[in-house]
């Protein structure tokens, strides 16, 4: 059975927390009406932020808000998953919407399952940098989701950035340890920088200035020139000069294989997230 998915249809968000609200804004800069989106979250204070911030329409509770809605975008976190599929599976036999999960780590086939069965589910994974249409978004489709169903979840997040289509669903956690996760490591240097920057005698808002367009500088030369990010690094690297001694001081330090380790231990996290919460 294919889901009930047409052009027109509102999405209800189920969460309306940090990642719902970045996806929010970028649906709303994307030119989505606001009026064709509905927030369930419990938290009150959450809720009248993005009805104020947005014009969303929102719902403390998430039966309230689904009637009638083809897109559901469940973003709650995994732990609390199975709980708010069960408690919408009556909904979704009747509704048979698209259901897309931001969750990390919980299968396609747990969604479906939770959710009774016979429904489409749409597996993503975003990142923040969607609230600026910067972000990019991994999927994959389970065999109950078509081409309509496809082109509503591509669109929804496009919105967001850029969209990777996955097919082998357990690559799904990879994606998540990449770039689900990969802002913080992104902001983690950042702050260590900062840091290393004040520790050498700069004040504090020289330092913040020097990192952060240093790192918005680096991220515009990655995407707009099509180079490698190793030609890139080489051509700031005199030898014998300052560059050279800080790479190879991370070199030694075991950059690549700390880099490596973290994002299989991220990865192999998303395994454990969909175990435990099954
Ligand atoms: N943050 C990120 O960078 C990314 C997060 N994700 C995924 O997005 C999901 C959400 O993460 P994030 O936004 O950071 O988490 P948040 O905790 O900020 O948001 C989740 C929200 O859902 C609310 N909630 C809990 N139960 C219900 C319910 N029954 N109905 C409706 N809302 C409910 C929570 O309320 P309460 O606090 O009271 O429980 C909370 O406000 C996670 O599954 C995560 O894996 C994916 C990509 C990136
Ligand atoms: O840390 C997490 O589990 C979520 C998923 C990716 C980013 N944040």
């Amino acid at each position: 059975m294919m889901s009930n998915v047409g052009a027109q249809q509102a999405i209800v968000f189920i969460g309306g927390g940090n990642m719902a609200r970045s996806l929010i804004g970028g649906l709303i800069a994307a030119g989505t009406p606001a009026s064709a989106i509905r927030v369930a979250e419990p938290v009150a204070e959450l809720r009248d932020t993005l009805a104020r911030d947005f014009g969303v329409s929102v719902f403390g509770d998430a039966i309230a808000a689904v009637p009638d809605t083809g897109i559901w975008v469940f973003a709650v976190k995994p732990q609390v998953m199975r709980t708010v599929c069960e408690s919408l599976a009556g909904h979704a036999r009747a509704i048979r919407p698209l259901a897309v999960s931001i969750a990390a780590g919980i299968t396609a086939e747990q969604l479906e399952r939770w959710l009774g069965g016979g429904v489409g589910v749409v597996r993503c994974m975003p990142n923040t940098p969607a609230l600026l249409g910067a972000g990019v978004t991994g999927l994959f489709a389970n065999a109950q989701v078509d081409a309509d169903g496809r082109a509503a979840a591509e669109s929804l997040l496009s919105s967001a950035g850029k969209t990777v289509w996955i097919e082998d669903e357990a690559k799904m956690d990879a994606v998540t340890a990449v770039s689900g996760s990969g802002p913080a490591y992104v902001f983690l240097l950042a702050e260590a920088m900062e840091a290393a920057a004040r520790t050498q005698g700069l004040p504090d808002d020289a330092a913040r200035a020097l990192v952060l367009q240093t790192v918005l500088g680096a991220a515009r030369m990655l995407t707009e020139s099509d180079e490698p990010p190793a030609e890139l690094r080489r051509r700031v690297t005199s030898p014998g000069g300052t560059t050279q001694a800080a790479v190879e001081t991370f070199e030694a330090g075991g950059f690549r294989e700390l880099v490596a380790q973290a994002i299989a231990n991220a990865t192999e996290r998303g395994r454990q997230l969909s175990a435990a919460n099954d």
